[in-house]
């Protein structure tokens, strides 16, 4: 069966390393507030930022800044604390992604463990819902950790893509390699899950431009997230031309898919 046409995949661009580049040399530029201009004016549908408890790239008046000097959605992903609830409580973007977090980790190595925290992440997931703030959870493909996101009453599951972007890059960029077919067939059954729950499918982390699409023609995917390589292909073409690129990809890559 073809894609089922649920609208367009939205893209969520995450200018997280736009900071890593203005924090190499603790000054005011490049400007993520600036980044998401662009973003947007390339055709980004939200912009993502993870506020690290280490502020190692984004910091508070970046999220204070976006919220209140731009128009486009803000998905701010955070770990489930209490100084980052009140963060989110007081700057109220539209999305909160909760995310785990490891001090040392060089990047998102795994996704959220719902199922260990039930009790906990309900509770956090309550007080950003009595902010008005839509949460997500950044989960793996399985289907326990899916039950637990909708259990904690999570409106949003984001799928971690990492795996099968490894999987990709390691067969040498062969979508059809079965080590790679096995990680798309984790993700699309959890996001069947997901969408069975009502829940919204998005998926990220480490998509890029060679391995976005067999993602973007999964059944039901609504939005991606993307950060790292647009970042990069930004610093040769520019924000505003990276994002384009990536949306005519992500726009080709589900047509393809609902045929
Ligand atoms: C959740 C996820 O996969 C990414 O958004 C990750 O959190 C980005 O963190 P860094 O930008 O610090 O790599
Ligand atoms: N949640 C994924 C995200 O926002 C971007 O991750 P990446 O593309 O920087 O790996």
């Amino acid at each position: 069966m073809g894609r089922e046409v649920s609208g367009m995949i939205e893209l969520g661009v995450n200018i997280d390393h736009v900071a890593t580049l203005r924090q190499a040399r603790r000054t005011y530029e490049p400007d993520p507030l600036w980044a998401a201009v662009e973003a947007h004016l390339g055709g980004a549908d939200g912009i993502t930022v993870h506020l690290r408890e280490d502020r190692r790239h984004i910091n508070d008046d970046d999220v204070r800044r976006l919220k209140e000097s731009t128009q486009i959605k803000l998905n701010l992903e955070m770990a489930a604390t209490d100084e980052m609830v009140e963060i989110a409580r007081r700057i109220k973007p539209e999305m909160a992604m909760l995310v785990p977090e490891g001090r040392h980790e060089v990047t998102t190595e795994g996704g959220l463990d719902v199922a260990a925290q039930e009790a906990r992440l309900k509770d956090v997931v309550a007080r950003l819902a009595d902010a008005g703030i839509v949460t997500s959870v950044f989960i793996d493909a399985e289907l326990r950790q899916v039950e637990a996101a909708e259990r904690i009453g999570a409106r949003v599951c984001e799928l971690h893509t990492g795996p099968y972007a490894h999987a990709f890059h390691n067969a040498g960029r062969d979508a059809e390699a079965p080590a790679v077919l096995a990680e798309i067939d984790k993700i699309a059954l959890a996001g069947e899950a997901i969408r069975a729950f009502g829940m919204r499918f998005n998926a990220g982390h480490a998509l890029n431009y060679y391995n976005v699409q067999p993602i973007a023609r999964l059944p039901g995917v609504r939005e991606l997230h993307i950060g790292h390589a647009i970042v990069s292909r930004a610093v040769f073409v520019g924000l505003r031309e990276a994002v384009r690129e990536m949306k005519t990809l992500i726009r080709e890559g589900a047509a393809v898919g609902s045929v």
